[in-house]
Protein backbone atom coordinates (compact mmCIF):
# COMPACT_ATOMS: atom_id res chain seq x y z
CA UNK A 1 0.00 0.00 0.00
CA UNK A 2 1.75 2.62 -0.96
CA UNK A 3 -0.20 6.18 -1.52
CA UNK A 4 1.50 8.98 -3.87
CA UNK A 5 1.20 12.59 -4.54
CA UNK A 6 2.05 14.25 -7.50
CA UNK A 7 1.90 17.96 -7.99
CA UNK A 8 1.84 19.46 -12.01
CA UNK A 9 0.36 16.66 -12.91
CA UNK A 10 -1.29 17.91 -15.77
CA UNK A 11 2.01 19.42 -17.43
CA UNK A 12 4.61 17.77 -19.89
CA UNK A 13 6.23 15.72 -17.37
CA UNK A 14 3.31 15.48 -14.90
CA UNK A 15 1.14 13.50 -17.19
CA UNK A 16 3.04 10.53 -18.99
CA UNK A 17 4.87 10.36 -15.16
CA UNK A 18 1.20 10.28 -14.02
CA UNK A 19 0.36 7.39 -16.29
CA UNK A 20 3.45 5.52 -15.27
CA UNK A 21 2.62 5.56 -11.82
CA UNK A 22 -0.56 4.01 -12.60
CA UNK A 23 1.50 1.03 -14.04
CA UNK A 24 3.52 0.41 -10.44
CA UNK A 25 1.50 -2.32 -9.04
CA UNK A 26 2.51 -1.22 -5.71
CA UNK A 27 0.60 1.93 -5.83
CA UNK A 28 -2.63 1.64 -4.33
CA UNK A 29 -3.82 5.26 -4.77
CA UNK A 30 -2.51 8.15 -6.99
CA UNK A 31 -3.22 11.83 -6.12
CA UNK A 32 -3.08 14.26 -9.29
CA UNK A 33 -2.63 17.63 -8.30
CA UNK A 34 -2.24 20.81 -10.39
CA UNK A 35 -3.76 24.16 -10.84
CA UNK A 36 -4.73 23.55 -14.62
CA UNK A 37 -6.18 20.83 -16.71
CA UNK A 38 -5.83 18.14 -14.01
CA UNK A 39 -9.47 16.68 -13.69
CA UNK A 40 -8.89 15.63 -17.54
CA UNK A 41 -6.33 14.14 -16.97
CA UNK A 42 -6.99 12.26 -13.68
CA UNK A 43 -10.33 11.26 -15.75
CA UNK A 44 -8.57 9.75 -18.08
CA UNK A 45 -5.59 8.00 -16.31
CA UNK A 46 -8.25 6.37 -13.71
CA UNK A 47 -9.81 4.03 -16.40
CA UNK A 48 -6.46 2.38 -17.37
CA UNK A 49 -6.95 -0.70 -15.49
CA UNK A 50 -4.95 -1.29 -12.65
CA UNK A 51 -5.28 -1.20 -9.17
CA UNK A 52 -4.81 1.90 -7.77
CA UNK A 53 -7.54 4.97 -7.16
CA UNK A 54 -6.69 7.88 -9.07
CA UNK A 55 -8.21 11.52 -7.80
CA UNK A 56 -7.71 14.68 -9.11
CA UNK A 57 -7.17 17.86 -7.22
CA UNK A 58 -7.66 21.12 -8.88
CA UNK A 59 -6.22 24.31 -8.00
CA UNK A 60 -4.69 25.46 -4.80
CA UNK A 61 -7.54 25.23 -2.52
CA UNK A 62 -7.39 21.35 -3.43
CA UNK A 63 -3.69 21.13 -2.56
CA UNK A 64 -3.67 20.26 1.53
CA UNK A 65 -6.10 17.59 0.17
CA UNK A 66 -3.60 16.28 -2.70
CA UNK A 67 -0.84 15.64 0.06
CA UNK A 68 -2.83 14.42 3.52
CA UNK A 69 -1.88 11.06 3.85
CA UNK A 70 0.48 10.28 1.28
CA UNK A 71 3.96 8.26 1.62
CA UNK A 72 5.70 9.88 -1.35
CA UNK A 73 4.95 13.15 -3.49
CA UNK A 74 6.91 13.49 -6.95
CA UNK A 75 7.01 17.25 -7.41
CA UNK A 76 7.30 18.37 -11.34
CA UNK A 77 5.86 21.17 -11.15
CA UNK A 78 7.16 24.49 -12.80
CA UNK A 79 8.39 26.09 -15.59
CA UNK A 80 10.59 24.29 -18.03
CA UNK A 81 13.49 26.19 -20.15
CA UNK A 82 13.32 27.43 -23.74
CA UNK A 83 16.54 27.95 -26.28
CA UNK A 84 18.64 30.22 -24.89
CA UNK A 85 17.65 29.86 -20.94
CA UNK A 86 19.48 27.96 -18.23
CA UNK A 87 17.74 26.25 -15.36
CA UNK A 88 19.08 29.15 -13.23
CA UNK A 89 16.87 30.92 -15.33
CA UNK A 90 13.72 29.16 -14.15
CA UNK A 91 14.79 29.74 -9.86
CA UNK A 92 12.90 33.50 -10.27
CA UNK A 93 9.53 31.23 -10.67
CA UNK A 94 10.19 28.16 -9.46
CA UNK A 95 11.52 28.73 -6.22
CA UNK A 96 8.11 30.30 -5.01
CA UNK A 97 5.98 27.04 -6.58
CA UNK A 98 8.33 24.61 -4.69
CA UNK A 99 8.76 25.87 -1.44
CA UNK A 100 4.68 26.55 -1.41
CA UNK A 101 4.29 23.11 -2.76
CA UNK A 102 7.17 21.68 0.04
CA UNK A 103 4.89 23.71 2.99
CA UNK A 104 1.74 21.88 2.76
CA UNK A 105 3.39 18.31 2.41
CA UNK A 106 5.22 19.48 5.33
CA UNK A 107 1.54 20.28 7.12
CA UNK A 108 0.07 17.16 5.83
CA UNK A 109 2.22 14.60 5.35
CA UNK A 110 5.18 15.65 7.74
CA UNK A 111 7.06 12.04 7.05
CA UNK A 112 6.91 11.44 2.98
CA UNK A 113 9.55 11.38 1.18
CA UNK A 114 10.00 14.02 -1.44
CA UNK A 115 11.44 13.68 -4.60
CA UNK A 116 12.37 17.10 -6.56
CA UNK A 117 12.03 17.22 -10.52
CA UNK A 118 11.48 20.75 -10.90
CA UNK A 119 14.78 23.08 -11.91
CA UNK A 120 16.68 24.49 -11.18
CA UNK A 121 17.17 20.99 -8.71
CA UNK A 122 20.81 22.21 -7.08
CA UNK A 123 18.49 25.31 -5.71
CA UNK A 124 15.24 23.56 -5.39
CA UNK A 125 16.21 20.82 -3.43
CA UNK A 126 18.07 23.46 -0.63
CA UNK A 127 14.41 25.26 -0.57
CA UNK A 128 12.69 21.95 0.36
CA UNK A 129 15.35 21.68 2.93
CA UNK A 130 15.00 25.01 4.19
CA UNK A 131 11.13 24.92 4.40
CA UNK A 132 11.47 21.62 6.57
CA UNK A 133 13.74 23.09 8.78
CA UNK A 134 11.26 26.00 9.57
CA UNK A 135 8.79 23.00 10.19
CA UNK A 136 11.14 21.22 12.32
CA UNK A 137 10.57 17.94 10.45
CA UNK A 138 13.74 17.84 7.98
CA UNK A 139 15.14 14.44 7.83
CA UNK A 140 18.07 14.72 5.11
CA UNK A 141 16.99 10.70 4.44
CA UNK A 142 13.69 11.34 3.06
CA UNK A 143 14.38 14.27 0.27
CA UNK A 144 15.68 13.65 -2.83
CA UNK A 145 16.39 15.40 -5.65
CA UNK A 146 15.81 13.32 -8.95
CA UNK A 147 19.43 13.27 -11.21
CA UNK A 148 17.87 10.02 -12.94
CA UNK A 149 18.18 11.42 -16.14
CA UNK A 150 22.02 12.09 -15.98
CA UNK A 151 21.99 7.98 -15.30
CA UNK A 152 19.50 7.19 -18.07
CA UNK A 153 21.40 9.70 -20.63
CA UNK A 154 24.80 8.29 -19.80
CA UNK A 155 24.06 4.60 -19.75
CA UNK A 156 22.20 5.65 -23.48
CA UNK A 157 24.71 8.20 -24.84
CA UNK A 158 27.64 5.01 -24.14
CA UNK A 159 25.89 2.50 -26.61
CA UNK A 160 25.46 5.32 -29.03
CA UNK A 161 29.17 4.67 -29.52
CA UNK A 162 29.40 1.03 -28.05
CA UNK A 163 26.80 -0.48 -29.82
CA UNK A 164 26.54 -3.97 -27.84
CA UNK A 165 26.49 -2.35 -24.92
CA UNK A 166 22.83 -2.93 -23.15
CA UNK A 167 21.76 0.24 -22.43
CA UNK A 168 19.36 -1.05 -19.74
CA UNK A 169 21.09 -2.64 -17.08
CA UNK A 170 24.80 -0.46 -18.15
CA UNK A 171 24.79 1.99 -14.60
CA UNK A 172 27.28 4.50 -14.73
CA UNK A 173 27.26 7.10 -11.43
CA UNK A 174 26.90 10.29 -12.18
CA UNK A 175 28.12 12.54 -9.18
CA UNK A 176 26.88 16.40 -8.32
CA UNK A 177 24.08 18.15 -9.79
CA UNK A 178 22.04 18.51 -12.51
CA UNK A 179 22.94 20.99 -14.85
CA UNK A 180 26.02 21.58 -16.99
CA UNK A 181 29.34 21.70 -15.40
CA UNK A 182 27.79 20.30 -12.34
CA UNK A 183 26.90 17.43 -13.99
CA UNK A 184 29.71 14.68 -13.30
CA UNK A 185 29.64 10.85 -15.11
CA UNK A 186 32.11 8.65 -13.45
CA UNK A 187 32.49 6.88 -16.68
CA UNK A 188 35.80 5.33 -15.08
CA UNK A 189 33.38 3.19 -12.49
CA UNK A 190 30.56 1.63 -14.97
CA UNK A 191 29.51 -1.11 -14.38
CA UNK A 192 30.68 -2.93 -17.79
CA UNK A 193 33.90 -1.79 -18.11
CA UNK A 194 33.94 0.51 -21.45
CA UNK A 195 37.55 1.10 -22.32
CA UNK A 196 37.06 4.60 -23.84
CA UNK A 197 39.65 6.05 -25.06
CA UNK A 198 40.92 10.44 -23.90
CA UNK A 199 38.96 11.64 -26.73
CA UNK A 200 35.83 9.24 -25.89
CA UNK A 201 35.76 10.16 -22.43
CA UNK A 202 36.22 14.26 -22.83
CA UNK A 203 32.62 13.70 -25.67
CA UNK A 204 30.75 11.41 -23.76
CA UNK A 205 31.17 13.51 -20.34
CA UNK A 206 30.12 17.07 -22.34
CA UNK A 207 27.05 15.23 -23.63
CA UNK A 208 26.02 13.95 -20.70
CA UNK A 209 26.47 17.36 -19.07
CA UNK A 210 24.54 18.92 -21.71
CA UNK A 211 21.67 16.69 -22.62
CA UNK A 212 19.26 18.75 -21.78
CA UNK A 213 20.01 21.11 -24.29
CA UNK A 214 20.06 19.07 -27.29
CA UNK A 215 16.20 18.37 -26.19
CA UNK A 216 15.24 22.19 -25.41
CA UNK A 217 16.80 22.48 -28.50
CA UNK A 218 15.02 20.17 -30.53
CA UNK A 219 11.98 21.21 -29.15
CA UNK A 220 12.71 24.88 -30.34
CA UNK A 221 10.58 26.56 -27.29
CA UNK A 222 7.83 24.07 -26.81
CA UNK A 223 9.78 23.01 -23.78
CA UNK A 224 12.45 20.52 -22.22
CA UNK A 225 12.93 16.32 -22.23
CA UNK A 226 9.20 15.39 -20.68
CA UNK A 227 8.90 11.82 -21.99
CA UNK A 228 12.58 10.70 -21.31
CA UNK A 229 12.06 12.39 -18.00
CA UNK A 230 8.65 10.70 -16.67
CA UNK A 231 10.47 7.55 -17.84
CA UNK A 232 13.62 8.64 -15.18
CA UNK A 233 10.97 9.91 -12.29
CA UNK A 234 8.99 6.88 -12.59
CA UNK A 235 12.32 4.97 -12.10
CA UNK A 236 13.28 6.22 -9.58
CA UNK A 237 10.06 6.64 -7.69
CA UNK A 238 10.22 2.92 -8.24
CA UNK A 239 13.32 2.39 -6.94
CA UNK A 240 12.16 4.16 -3.18
CA UNK A 241 8.85 2.26 -3.44
CA UNK A 242 10.78 -0.79 -3.31
CA UNK A 243 13.07 0.28 -0.79
CA UNK A 244 10.12 1.32 1.27
CA UNK A 245 8.69 -2.47 0.85
CA UNK A 246 11.92 -3.74 1.88
CA UNK A 247 13.91 -4.42 -1.27
CA UNK A 248 17.77 -3.01 -1.05
CA UNK A 249 17.86 -0.68 -4.12
CA UNK A 250 20.71 2.14 -5.38
CA UNK A 251 20.07 5.31 -7.50
CA UNK A 252 22.20 8.06 -7.53
CA UNK A 253 20.27 11.32 -6.58
CA UNK A 254 20.85 14.77 -5.11
CA UNK A 255 20.97 14.79 -1.28
CA UNK A 256 22.00 16.40 1.59
CA UNK A 257 25.68 14.47 2.58
CA UNK A 258 24.23 14.89 6.28
CA UNK A 259 22.25 11.95 5.63
CA UNK A 260 24.72 9.26 6.10
CA UNK A 261 28.07 11.44 7.15
CA UNK A 262 30.17 8.35 7.39
CA UNK A 263 29.39 7.83 3.85
CA UNK A 264 29.25 11.12 2.18
CA UNK A 265 33.77 10.91 3.82
CA UNK A 266 34.54 9.25 0.57
CA UNK A 267 33.29 12.03 -1.68
CA UNK A 268 34.04 14.77 0.89
CA UNK A 269 37.56 13.42 0.63
CA UNK A 270 37.35 13.79 -3.55
CA UNK A 271 36.81 17.68 -3.19
CA UNK A 272 33.37 17.95 -2.30
CA UNK A 273 34.60 19.35 0.79
CA UNK A 274 32.22 20.55 3.41
CA UNK A 275 29.19 21.30 0.32
CA UNK A 276 25.87 20.06 2.17
CA UNK A 277 24.06 18.76 -0.80
CA UNK A 278 25.67 16.47 -3.64
CA UNK A 279 24.13 14.11 -5.84
CA UNK A 280 26.24 10.60 -4.95
CA UNK A 281 24.82 6.74 -5.54
CA UNK A 282 22.64 5.89 -2.87
CA UNK A 283 21.45 2.76 -1.27
CA UNK A 284 17.27 3.29 -0.65
CA UNK A 285 16.30 1.49 2.64
CA UNK A 286 12.41 1.50 4.02
CA UNK A 287 13.51 4.69 5.44
CA UNK A 288 14.79 6.46 2.19
CA UNK A 289 18.63 7.20 2.45
CA UNK A 290 20.24 3.84 3.72
CA UNK A 291 23.78 4.54 3.00
CA UNK A 292 25.98 6.39 0.45
CA UNK A 293 27.58 3.98 -1.42
CA UNK A 294 31.36 4.24 -1.59
CA UNK A 295 33.63 4.89 -4.53
CA UNK A 296 33.43 2.06 -6.77
CA UNK A 297 37.51 2.40 -7.32
CA UNK A 298 40.08 4.73 -7.84
CA UNK A 299 38.52 8.32 -9.25
CA UNK A 300 40.31 9.33 -12.87
CA UNK A 301 42.09 12.96 -12.70
CA UNK A 302 39.94 14.05 -15.40
CA UNK A 303 37.30 13.78 -13.08
CA UNK A 304 38.80 14.80 -9.41
CA UNK A 305 39.05 17.60 -11.84
CA UNK A 306 35.72 17.98 -13.23
CA UNK A 307 34.33 17.54 -9.28
CA UNK A 308 36.66 20.92 -8.15
CA UNK A 309 34.37 22.34 -11.22
CA UNK A 310 31.28 21.25 -10.26
CA UNK A 311 31.79 22.21 -6.67
CA UNK A 312 32.70 25.48 -6.90
CA UNK A 313 28.98 25.92 -8.85
CA UNK A 314 27.32 23.93 -6.69
CA UNK A 315 28.08 26.08 -3.41
CA UNK A 316 26.60 29.00 -5.57
CA UNK A 317 23.56 27.28 -6.36
CA UNK A 318 22.91 25.57 -2.76
CA UNK A 319 23.65 29.41 -1.31
CA UNK A 320 20.87 30.51 -3.47
CA UNK A 321 18.10 28.52 -2.64
CA UNK A 322 18.75 28.17 1.18
CA UNK A 323 18.44 32.03 1.02
CA UNK A 324 15.35 32.52 -0.80
CA UNK A 325 13.94 30.91 2.33
CA UNK A 326 15.47 32.14 4.79
CA UNK A 327 15.04 35.69 3.61
CA UNK A 328 11.41 34.99 2.22
CA UNK A 329 11.05 34.35 6.25
CA UNK A 330 11.63 37.41 7.61
N1 LIG B 1 15.15 17.01 -12.78
C1 LIG B 1 15.21 16.83 -14.08
O1 LIG B 1 16.02 16.04 -14.58
C2 LIG B 1 14.26 17.55 -15.01
C3 LIG B 1 14.09 17.10 -16.31
C4 LIG B 1 13.19 17.75 -17.14
C5 LIG B 1 12.49 18.86 -16.66
N2 LIG B 1 12.68 19.27 -15.39
C6 LIG B 1 11.94 20.41 -14.84
O2 LIG B 1 10.61 20.00 -14.51
C7 LIG B 1 9.75 21.15 -14.49
C8 LIG B 1 8.47 20.86 -15.26
O3 LIG B 1 8.73 20.64 -16.61
P1 LIG B 1 7.53 20.34 -17.64
O4 LIG B 1 8.16 20.16 -18.97
O5 LIG B 1 6.64 19.30 -17.11
O6 LIG B 1 6.76 21.75 -17.61
P2 LIG B 1 5.24 22.03 -18.02
O7 LIG B 1 5.09 23.51 -18.15
O8 LIG B 1 4.85 21.19 -19.18
O9 LIG B 1 4.41 21.51 -16.76
C9 LIG B 1 4.53 22.10 -15.52
C10 LIG B 1 3.23 21.93 -14.79
O10 LIG B 1 3.36 22.54 -13.51
C11 LIG B 1 2.13 23.16 -13.22
N3 LIG B 1 2.29 24.15 -12.18
C12 LIG B 1 2.77 25.41 -12.25
N4 LIG B 1 2.70 26.01 -11.05
C13 LIG B 1 2.17 25.10 -10.20
C14 LIG B 1 1.84 25.13 -8.84
N5 LIG B 1 2.04 26.19 -8.07
N6 LIG B 1 1.30 24.00 -8.30
C15 LIG B 1 1.09 22.90 -9.06
N7 LIG B 1 1.39 22.83 -10.36
C16 LIG B 1 1.91 23.92 -10.92
C17 LIG B 1 1.68 23.74 -14.54
O11 LIG B 1 0.29 24.05 -14.51
C18 LIG B 1 2.04 22.62 -15.49
O12 LIG B 1 0.98 21.72 -15.65
C19 LIG B 1 10.58 22.28 -15.07
O13 LIG B 1 11.07 23.08 -14.04
C20 LIG B 1 11.72 21.57 -15.77
O14 LIG B 1 12.87 22.37 -15.90
C21 LIG B 1 13.54 18.64 -14.56
O1 LIG C 1 17.34 20.74 -19.65
C1 LIG C 1 16.38 21.07 -18.95
O2 LIG C 1 16.10 22.25 -18.73
C2 LIG C 1 15.46 20.02 -18.40
C3 LIG C 1 16.15 18.94 -17.63
O3 LIG C 1 16.86 19.45 -16.54
C4 LIG C 1 17.02 18.05 -18.49
O4 LIG C 1 18.13 17.71 -18.07
O5 LIG C 1 16.55 17.64 -19.57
Amino acid sequence: MVSVAILGAAGGIGQPLSLLMKLNAHVTKLNLYDIVNVTGVAADISHVATNSEVKSFLGADKLAQAVTDVDLVIIPAGVPRKPGMTRDDLFKINAGIVKGLVEAVADNSPRAFICIISNPVNSTVPIAAEVLKGRGIYDPKRLFGVTTLDVVRASRFVRDIRPKIDAATLRIPVIGGHSGNTIVPLLSMASTPLDLSETEIAELTNRIQFGGDEVVKAKDGAGSATLSMAYAGARFADSLIRAIKGEKTVEPTFINLAADEAGAEAYRKLGVGSLEFFAVPVELGSQGVARIMPLNGNVTDGEREAVAVAVNALDANISTGLNFVRHSAK
